[in-house]
């Protein structure tokens, strides 16, 4: 796929461009400024394919508080959290150290937990944890929420109806397929080679339509390269504020836009001597159609493909692992 080949020349280094900006945009009044929001998305996912959002309606303080669930559910002993393994092809479960990027071959430095709501029997830690599955429940209801307003957007421009993208992203059927994961990536020594080899997340575009991402403020290390430069291997920061959530396009959008929306190439770099070197955690809400959904743009430019075979195709070309971005 023409994804993976881009991916696969992408391990090296590169160098930093501070020159670029990622393009904030203010959710304020979505409702009366609908038109004008939607201007301003259409234009940062056709051209970088990242922008960040403000006033997005997800309350800061729910945003913490999801982080501290995760640093919770992060510090149980190993033996509690291999007990809800991720399972092939589910995006549900704990993995450490399990996922292999075609763009490095080697593993990202992290361990991650995936919700994906109709895959979770015996993935909760409710013994350990007794308020943590609703309290991640409701988080990913919100993310849904802001999710499907992002892509209601999209689809005024692409000429579809404004509630077609909450109709293929269905949370109630058990085709759903979106996942809401926790990121732990782990804390370094000051002595980690920066190198090629060694990645918190190589290089990677994600396979969903839309990534809502949460980082926390001093937290660094996630870089963005536009599509069209990726030649250039010159990539740009985005600075990590708690509170902002940081979007970007997938691939899934991507074809199903007929490529006018950009899936952009991202990745996680360890840190440097001399910067924090404790953990990161982020938390990412991929938006991924329901399996049954037939993803066909406008333009007819690709043939029409199930969302299920979308993604296993995407899957089964990229890594041994199991995972969605
Ligand atoms: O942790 C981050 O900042 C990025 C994570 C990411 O790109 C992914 O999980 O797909
Ligand atoms: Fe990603």
């Amino acid at each position: 796929m023409q994804e993976l080949q881009l991916e696969s020349t992408l391990g090296a280094m590169g160098e930093e461009n501070q020159q670029r900006s990622i393009p904030v945009i203010d959710l304020s009044d979505f409702s009366q400024r609908k038109a004008e929001i939607t201007e301003q998305l259409w234009l940062a996912a056709t051209d970088c394919g990242f922008f960040q959002l403000t006033n997005h309606g997800i309350d800061v303080t729910r945003i913490e508080q999801a982080f501290s669930d995760a640093e919770g559910f992060f510090a149980l002993a190993p033996e509690i959290k291999q007990q809800m393994p991720l399972r092939p092809g589910t995006n549900a479960g704990w993995e450490s150290m399990a996922q292999v990027r075609p763009s490095t071959g080697t593993a990202d430095q992290k361990e991650s937990y995936q919700i994906t709501r109709p895959r979770m029997t015996n993935l909760w830690p409710s013994q350990s944890l007794p308020s943590f599955e609703a309290d991640m429940l409701a988080f990913e209801a919100s993310c849904w929420r802001l999710g499907i307003q992002v892509l209601s957007c999209f689809a005024d421009k692409l000429g579809f109806d404004a509630d077609f993208f909450a109709n293929a992203h269905q949370p109630d059927q058990q085709s759903y397929q979106s996942t809401l994961r926790l990121l732990h990536y782990y804390a370094t020594q000051g002595d980690v080679a920066v190198d090629e080899n060694n990645w918190r997340a190589g290089a990677h575009t994600d396979f969903d339509c839309l990534t809502l991402l949460f980082q926390r403020t001093g937290q660094h290390g996630l870089q963005v390269c536009p599509g069209k430069e990726a030649a250039s291997n010159q990539w740009t920061p985005v600075v990590p504020q708690t509170g902002m959530v940081t979007c970007n396009i997938g691939d899934m959008l991507m074809r199903w836009s007929d490529d006018q929306l950009k899936s952009t190439l991202h990745r996680v770099r360890m840190p440097k001597a001399g910067e924090y070197q404790g953990p990161r955690y982020s938390i990412a809400f991929f938006c991924q159609a329901n399996q049954d959904v037939v993803i066909q743009g406008p333009g007819h430019k690709y043939p029409a493909i199930s969302a299920a075979d979308y993604l296993q195709q995407r899957i089964e070309a990229n890594f041994a692992g199991n995972s969605n971005a």
